[in-house]
């Protein structure tokens, strides 16, 4: 164990070494649920509830071995999400190693209070300047509240002469029982490029989005709120953001599953990838301007009422 603070009212941090030696943070909160966040990749690798269930998808198959990005968890795709740019699939910070940020920007008065937090910092290497020359200072706060509620704020900031554009998604893979009997409310009647069909523009139907087979879709301008209905586990996931008008879905279903080496065969049953972004319109900063995002989830059970949710219970 190399540190451990915060430990007031019940609030916890720790930072250790995995059995892999790779850096990791383990926030706790008092009614005992917890979030760990590796340095590599900036990541959220862990979410588990006050019964110690694990509410994110992390792949039996991960190996821990860096430069590979972790599969699973919530891998931060920076500066460029999926091929929507020249760099590697969903940018470089995920093959990353970033720092504890000691001393962060204050983000909002009281952001901090009654968390368990861990602020991280990624700054471009000579190397990453070779591939993307711009300089940049990424920040994540992932921060742990009473209850088990994790929010995830990301911040970026131009330390560039020249103007920074940038897509970005919290690729956030959930844990759920079965991948089909899974539905997204707040996506309906949005318009999303696939990904599988040219990125061509598409209108969701239907009154929900569900999962029948291989998904690769960004949703644009969605709805500050969605919900990942968990109809067999009762649980309903809900994903609240700011700043991220868009939104990825994803799961490789069967055959992408077997074509993927860090990925179990039968595992898309056992997630669906849904995350903020920023994809069709890139955020551009000038020199010394700053962008800030943020994604925060909770889970409640499922009201499920005449195969419909409840609106005030989880939407409200
Ligand atoms: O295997 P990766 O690089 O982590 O990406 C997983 C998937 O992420 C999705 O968001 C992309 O749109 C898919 O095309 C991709 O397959």
């Amino acid at each position: 164990m190399v540190d451990q603070g915060n430990t007031e009212n019940g609030f916890n941090k720790i930072i250790l070494r995995d059995n892999y030696g790779l850096e990791k943070v383990i926030l706790k909160e008092p009614s005992g649920s917890t979030a760990q966040v590796h340095l590599f990749g900036g990541q959220v690798t862990s979410w588990k509830n006050d019964q110690e269930e694990e509410l994110l998808f992390l792949s039996s198959k991960e190996t821990y071995k860096p430069p590979k990005a972790l599969r699973g968890g919530i891998p931060i795709c920076f500066p460029q999400f999926g091929n929507f740019g020249s760099l590697e699939q969903h940018g470089f910070v995920r093959n990353r190693i970033w720092s504890i940020d000691l001393d962060p920007p204050p983000i909002s008065v009281n952001s901090s209070s009654n968390k368990a937090v861990i602020d991280l910092i990624y700054k471009p290497t000579d190397d990453d300047l070779k591939i993307w020359p711009r300089s940049f200072e990424l920040r994540l706060r992932v921060a742990l509240a009473r209850g088990g509620d994790l929010t995830l704020t990301v911040r970026v900031r131009n330390t560039d002469t020249k103007p920074l554009s940038f897509t970005i998604a919290l690729h956030t893979y959930f844990s759920v029982s079965d991948s089909s009997e899974v539905r997204i409310e707040g996506l309906e009647t949005l318009d999303y490029l696939d990904n599988l069909e040219h990125k061509e523009r598409f209108t969701e139907q239907g009154d929900a989005m569900t999962f029948d087979g291989e998904v690769d879709r960004f949703y644009l301008s969605t709805p500050t709120k969605l919900a990942i209905i968990d109809h067999q586990k009762k649980r309903t996931f809900v994903l609240r953001k700011e700043g991220l008008p868009d939104a990825v879905v994803w799961n490789p279903w069967d055959k992408k599953a077997r074509a993927l080496p860090d990925f179990g065969d039968e595992e898309y049953k056992d997630m669906v990838c849904v995350g903020a972004a920023v994809l069709e319109k890139p955020i551009t900063l000038k020199p010394s301007e700053e962008w800030k995002g943020r994604q925060a989830l909770s889970h409640v059970p499922s009201s499920y009422f005449s195969g419909r949710l409840d609106p005030v219970k989880v939407l409200g």
